[in-house]
């Protein structure tokens, strides 16, 4: 135990990540009692400068910082230090260097990259991810930039507009109001293929983070009683890319061609690279389901882009195209705690308010929202990692 400043310090510095970066509750855990370390050490002018005036610069700086190219130049370089003259060689367009100086001096305080000595420095694991596309976290940030941090900021302003009404009309939030488009989320990606592209890759990235479902889920049971002669046993509706068919996939490799069924707006399926047992099928859910008693209809991280009323819109149509005693319909879904929800989950609840009228739920406002549109919860499959939980449900 840490008796003296220096001692407790010295053993915070020594924490080694690397003991535990394969166990991420353990790394969830130290994580969230870090959180709660600084709210205690920070006085509270402390904080609200952290929050409002030192985080906004330091994302400012990321997004100019990566629009030059810097961190896609070093990445391509293979990392390795380098001078703050090296690094501009990186720079995509003329920038004066104080001005680079200036941005990276930042970054090297925030630990975005490590500073060696004066104007040099080393990258680290996220400079090096933000130079590279396929890591999905320069999408992140461009997203946070175009569209999460004008919404956050417009959310006081709007809420105060609609005499602090709960959004539930996706045609009307904080986002529609304060982006220039002045259109619905998903309208404005599907009008705007930078946006939409930028979804789906922040999509994937999202889905890297979260337990697949097929290892806390037991999908040999669809398979058991499934006839699959007369219709698909998978209907992924709202499935993006298809990343949790090709999960299923892989799993099942034995199960026929067109037996999943991969549904989501033309754009975006547009993106799909799938197994060709995969069968592509635009639709949109607020349409009657064009198949008819499919053994599962699987929903994944599309009902926390809805209201209640938008959302009973969409079970409604998939009651209707259900096989009563046969049809299965399975939601995955971050489930909110009742209590002692993370900042993690808070925030993504409030954001859905946010960009789209919508909102996260416990289970006992998901099981409301089923009982009430005629179904009935079998059970809620929660995963390994927390995040995460597959609803069960059938007819009523
Ligand atoms: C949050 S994403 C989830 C994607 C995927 N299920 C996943 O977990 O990665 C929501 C998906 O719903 C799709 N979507 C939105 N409105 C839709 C509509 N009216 N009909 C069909 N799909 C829609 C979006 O294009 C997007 O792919």
């Amino acid at each position: 135990m840490a008796t003296t400043t220096e001692e407790l310090i010295a053993a915070l510095d020594a924490l080694d990540v690397a003991s535990f970066a394969d166990d991420s509750f353990k790394r969830k855990s130290v994580r969230a009692a870090a959180d709660r370390l600084l709210a205690r050490v920070e006085n509270p002018f402390e904080r609200i400068w952290r929050l409002m005036w030192q985080f906004p610069m330091a994302t400012g700086t990321l997004q100019t910082v990566l629009n030059l190219g810097i961190f896609e130049g070093w990445n391509q370089a293979r990392g390795g230090p380098k001078t703050l003259e090296e690094l501009h060689e990186y720079a995509n367009t003329s920038v004066e260097i104080d001005v680079l100086r200036r941005l990276l001096r930042l970054l090297g305080s925030f630990h975005i990259l490590e500073e060696v000595t004066e104007d040099t420095y080393k990258p680290t694991p996220l400079s090096m991810a933000l130079g590279d596309r396929g890591s999905h976290v320069p999408d992140a940030l461009d997203a946070g930039t175009n569209s999460l941090i004008p919404s956050a900021t417009n959310l006081p302003a709007y809420l105060a507009k609609t005499g602090y009404r709960e959004p539930i009309d996706p045609n009307s939030n904080s986002y529609v109001d304060v982006l220039p488009e002045h259109q619905p989320f998903f309208t404005r990606l599907q009008s705007n293929p930078v946006f939409g592209n930028q979804f789906v890759s922040l999509m994937t990235g999202w889905s890297d983070l979260k337990a697949s479902w097929v290892d806390y889920f037991p999908t040999g049971s669809l398979l058991e009683g499934a006839d699959l002669t007369s219709a698909p046993l998978l209907v992924d509706v709202g499935g993006g890319s298809g990343l949790d068919l090709t999960r299923f996939l892989k799993a099942h490799p034995a199960v026929p061609t067109e037996s999943l069924v991969l549904q989501d707006t033309p754009d975006v399926l547009e993106l799909a690279k799938l197994d060709s047992k995969i069968k592509l099928m635009p639709h949109n859910f607020f349409e009657p389901q064009p198949i008819i008693g499919a053994r599962t209809y699987f929903f994944h991280a599309v009902f926390h882009d809805w209201s209640d009323p938008e959302a009973a819109k969409i079970l409604t149509l998939i009651k209707e195209a259900m096989k009563p005693g046969y049809s299965k319909l399975l939601i995955t879904e971050m489930i909110l705690p009742p209590t002692g929800a993370s900042d993690y989950q808070t925030a993504m609840d409030v954001f859905m308010m946010t960009i789209l009228s919508a909102k996260e739920r416990t289970e006992k406002v998901f099981t409301q929202l089923l009982e009430s549109t005629g179904f009935r919860v079998v059970k809620f499959w929660k995963d390994l990692k927390g995040i995460e939980t597959v609803v069960e449900a059938e007819l009523a």
